[in-house]
């Protein structure tokens, strides 16, 4: 099941900014990605090669879950995300849950490295392929209340060889509040060289 569409738990704006960007989709400008806790299993066979101790993946592959997907609804990370073809860049719709709390009242400095996290590697993934997080820097500039709706614009800004430098921001739906901002290597994956 599609993840990343409309349930109960998400509030006024996140409707509205799913609603506007699937407008915005009408014309293939931009495109929604689904999102499923686990249908990413079916890219173990993608992933396998890079990790020939395939003892690890199978044993434990049957109970994975995307880490983001795993929370009941409402309770942890409400997302969605749409990409920008042509201009190779990701929005990610974010509406952080109750169980997300770090600060009183605010979101965990994790669960917002998460959600740059899966945002930068979405856009990665699109514009790379099968990549892997080498490097994530991030400035926490304010702080996110808890259960508010945010949007993290993703781009790729340079590619080398394997390399993709990629950027993000995280605003308020406003664009009046810069909360964070992000940048990263992604690297590739090189079917040649095992990673472990
Ligand atoms: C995956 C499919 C997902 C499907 C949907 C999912 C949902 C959304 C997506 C969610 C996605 C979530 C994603 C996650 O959360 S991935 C989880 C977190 N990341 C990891 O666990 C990765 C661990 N690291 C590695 O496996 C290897 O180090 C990698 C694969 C990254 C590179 O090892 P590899 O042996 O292949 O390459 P190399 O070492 O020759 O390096 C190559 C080049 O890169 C340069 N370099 C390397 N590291 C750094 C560094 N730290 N700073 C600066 N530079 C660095 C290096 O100097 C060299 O440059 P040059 O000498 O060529 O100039």
């Amino acid at each position: 099941m599609d993840l990343s569409l409309p349930n109960p738990s998400w509030s006024k704006d996140m409707r509205l900014l799913f609603d506007q960007f699937m407008k915005k989709s009408e014309d293939g400008s931009w495109k929604h990605l689904p999102s499923y806790k686990n249908k990413f299993s079916r890219r173990i066979e993608d992933i396998k090669v890079f990790f020939p101790d395939a003892k690890l993946i199978k044993e434990k592959i049957s109970q994975a879950q995307l880490f983001p997907r795993n929370f009941e609804e409402g309770l942890g990370f409400e997302y969605a995300m749409f990409h920008n073809h042509a201009e190779d860049r990701t929005v990610c719709i974010f509406q952080g849950g109750p169980y997300l709390q770090g600060a009183p009242g605010f979101l965990h400095g994790g669960a917002i490295a998460t959600m740059i996290d899966s945002t930068l590697g979405m856009t990665a993934l699109i514009a790379g392929g099968i990549v892997m997080t080498a490097n994530l820097n991030i400035n926490f500039k304010r702080p996110i209340p808890l259960c508010s709706v945010v949007v993290i614009n993703s781009q790729v800004d340079k590619v080398e060889g394997r390399k993709l430098f990629l950027s993000c921001n995280i605003r308020s739906v406003d664009e009046q509040t810069l909360y964070s901002e992000a940048t990263s290597l992604f690297v590739k994956l090189d079917p040649e060289k095992s990673l472990t």
